[in-house]
């Protein structure tokens, strides 16, 4: 557990109005139904519904092993389900191909961010914003791009940085360029993947107040273990655990929860201090 993240009941300043635990009904963009997912007969996602509404900021918390990423895999085609569907904006997702679901609409970030190191960060993000172009525009004048990969690079705040090369940023950077390399393909649903791992506090600030600014116009899941952030930016809080879905809320209802604190904070804070620490921690907290 971090310890140098912004005091827990202190909001961004353009922090949205808490969100009760149910998310409103009837504007799903991302449907998840009786998802399950077998790895050589261990069973990783057990069964799991979850529903992201359109303009959504959610995060997704569980312990190691929850199935996070591979929640993450299927709806990005990476993995196959045993059985269940993903329908995004009402067309299923499951038996699509990676690209297929880029070109839908979908982009994902990895723990590591996997940005092209030789080029620069403008060549990076320009090249991003040719990925969902059909292959003839790509030889022709891509009338918009331009103005997209500028409209990024003011968003994510690399401007300065245009003419960098990527493979020496800072490790914040780089997360900043991979977020961006996304927003250049304008996704209609982001999911990132511990965005804020190993950022310094003014770091993860910022990143929290990035993805403020992207859920503005998009939809974004954000896998993130740093409960401090949470309590800083979260609104509704997914929890899974062993594959599947322990609880919804908001990150007051999350922390309150006995079997969060067991299963997940406890844990995961072992290492810090031991499971009573945990919940020392989480009830102290708003
Ligand atoms: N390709 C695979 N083959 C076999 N088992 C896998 C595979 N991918 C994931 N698993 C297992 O499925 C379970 C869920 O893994 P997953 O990576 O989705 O968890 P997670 O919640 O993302 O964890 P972490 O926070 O550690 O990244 C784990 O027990 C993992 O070992």
């Amino acid at each position: 557990m971090t310890t140098d993240a912004p005091a827990p009941d202190a909001p961004a300043p353009d922090a949205p109005a808490p969100a009760t635990a149910d998310a409103p009904a009837g504007d799903a963009l991302l449907a998840v139904r009786g998802l399950r997912v077998v790895f050589d007969g261990f069973v990783a996602i057990d069964g799991i519904d979850f529903t992201v509404n359109r303009g959504e900021l959610r995060f997704l918390i569980g312990p190691n092993g929850a199935g996070k990423t591979t929640l993450v895999d299927v709806i990005t085609g990476l993995t196959k389900p045993a059985s269940g569907s993903v329908t995004f904006a009402g067309t299923e997702l499951v038996g699509q191909r990676e690209h297929r679901i880029v070109r839908l609409g979908i982009g994902r970030t990895f723990q590591t961010a996997t940005v092209f190191e030789e080029l620069t960060v403008l060549e990076n993000i320009d090249l991003a914003a040719s990925f969902r172009l059909p292959v003839p525009a790509l030889f022709r004048r891509r009338k918009g791009v331009g103005d997209r990969v500028a409209q990024v690079l003011e968003t994510t705040q690399l401007a300065e940085l245009a003419s960098r090369k990527a493979g020496i940023l800072s490790h914040g950077q780089r997360q900043w360029l991979e977020i961006g390399m996304l927003l250049a393909q304008d996704p209609r649903l982001l999911l990132l993947d511990e965005p804020v791992a190993g950022m310094t506090k003014d770091e993860r600030e910022r990143t929290g107040q990035l993805l403020q600014q992207i859920a503005k116009e998009h939809t974004v899941v954000v896998i993130e273990h740093d409960m401090e952030f949470l309590r800083r930016f979260a609104r509704l809080v997914t929890v899974l655990h062993e594959g599947k879905v322990l609880m919804e809320g908001t990150v007051a209802e999350v922390q309150a929860d006995r079997r969060v604190q067991e299963v997940y904070l406890g844990r995961a804070s072992e290492e810090a201090g031991g499971p009573v620490a945990a919940a020392a921690e989480l009830e102290a907290a708003p």
